[in-house]
């Protein structure tokens, strides 16, 4: 999906390139149950949610602003499989997940990750997306601590074809850092 097809407002919205690569990396083909952890616009939540309509999809999100955009989107979508959850991850969610994603997470990290890890499923899928190169070593370190296998870091550098002058260029969009892993088995 497009950005453009989103309706947006001053919540930083994942870039569709980022989305693909980092569903794509959640494997969410044989899942069940999915969660997103900081929603924002919704934009993960509906795509994977839209290409995926027999997982359940579990959209966590703590700001009013960015809430407002979840539910219009899954509106927009006319989307039936997203359970919509207000509050600061991490949270109390019954039963076991799939795959979690983590577009945002707050100064909770450590928190987060044990969460994550407590409700993942063996060989369940958690992917990662940051800007801040402290937050993301700092989760890598984590992830490498409690046990997270399979353990996968990509940067994406995008660049955009903008008009310049007379001519086009490419406007490069700042670095996104992905780290894809699995849940090992206990
Ligand atoms: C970069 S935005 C996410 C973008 C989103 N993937 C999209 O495409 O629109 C980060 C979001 O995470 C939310 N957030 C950060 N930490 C959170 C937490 N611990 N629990 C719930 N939401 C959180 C913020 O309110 C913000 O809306």
């Amino acid at each position: 999906m497009r950005n453009s097809e989103f309706i947006t407002g001053k919540v930083p919205i994942t870039k569709e390139e980022v989305r693909a690569i980092s569903i794509n990396k959640l494997d969410l083909v044989n899942a069940k149950r999915f969660i997103d952890v900081g929603a924002g616009t919704g934009s993960v939540t509906v795509e994977a949610a839209y290409h995926y309509p027999n997982i359940e999809v579990i959209s966590i999100e703590r700001n009013d602003g960015a809430l407002d955009l979840v539910h219009k989107n899954i509106e927009k979508f006319d989307l039936k499989n997203v359970e919509i959850v207000k509050g600061y991850a991490p949270i109390n969610i019954d039963g076991k997940i799939d795959a979690i994603f983590l577009g945002g997470t707050g100064d909770n990290l450590e928190e987060i990750i044990l969460w994550s890890k407590e409700l993942l499923n063996n060989g369940g899928r958690l992917v990662a997306n940051f800007i801040i190169v402290e937050t993301f070593n700092e989760t890598l370190k984590l992830l490498r601590g409690h046990g997270f296998e399979n353990i996968d870091v990509s940067v994406l550098n995008v660049s955009k074809l903008e008009r310049l002058g007379r001519g086009e260029y490419f406007k490069p969009l700042n670095p996104i850092y992905i780290i894809s892993c699995e849940r090992g088995e206990e």
